[in-house]
């Protein structure tokens, strides 16, 4: 983490704390409502530059005998730590991400993400979450079973421009931040 990290802004475009986000894009495997394959996260908005997100550990997302795959957490961290940076109200991508698995997380699990922007470098925007099973087999709503950081870069209309040609689906931009 530098030392230089900037403090921003709360967006004004970003929900009052405990508002629920809309989904950044609806085909989007980690939010959206018209992705029969996705993960359909929810998010609140915190008090600050973060978000609370929740994910139900479906039978789909098993990796080893009994628990989530570690692939469907790391999406689940980048989902969050993606819209923690919505409260910046600026389009971002991950550049970067590195996930901890602490605990084993079974299948059946609610799991907790609480994700925040930690501080900016020019476009760079560093990012920290951090995982709890809030209900399920093992859910203890005080332990950490996985963390997270990500960078993330803000981007501009011309990034989704090359890339246009590529959609599924009718692009839905709540923040007018695609230009697809
Ligand atoms: C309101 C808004 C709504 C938005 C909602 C969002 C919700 C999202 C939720 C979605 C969730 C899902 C989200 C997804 O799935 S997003 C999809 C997955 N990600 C991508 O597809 C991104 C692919 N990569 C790129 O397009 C480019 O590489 C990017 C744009 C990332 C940078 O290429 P660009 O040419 O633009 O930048 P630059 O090279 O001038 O570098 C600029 C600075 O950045 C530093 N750097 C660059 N890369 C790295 C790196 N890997 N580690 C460390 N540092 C890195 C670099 O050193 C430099 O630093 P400095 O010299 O300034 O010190």
């Amino acid at each position: 983490m530098p030392d230089d990290l900037a403090a921003p802004e709360r967006a004004p475009s970003f929900p009052a704390p405990g508002g629920q986000l809309p989904q950044h894009w609806s085909k989007c495997f980690g939010c959206g409502d018209d992705q029969p394959a996705g993960m359909t996260m929810t998010f609140v908005a915190g008090e600050g530059l973060d978000v609370t997100g929740r994910l139900e550990v479906a039978k789909k997302y098993q990796g080893g005998p009994g628990v989530i795959h570690g692939g469907i957490l790391t999406t689940a961290f980048d989902e969050a730590q993606g819209m923690a940076c919505m409260s910046l109200g600026t389009a971002v991508v991950t550049g970067h991400l590195e996930v901890d698995f602490a605990r084993p997380i079974p299948l059946g699990s609610v799991l907790e993400i609480h994700a925040r922007i930690d501080g900016t470098v020019r476009r760079k925007v560093y990012t920290s979450a951090e995982a709890r099973i809030v209900s399920g087999p093992t859910a203890d709503p005080d332990a950490v079973v996985a963390t997270s950081r990500a960078l993330f870069l803000t981007v501009g209309a011309e990034h989704f421009e090359k890339v246009k040609n590529f959609v599924d689906g009718t692009p839905s931009s709540p923040f007018e931040t695609s230009s697809v």
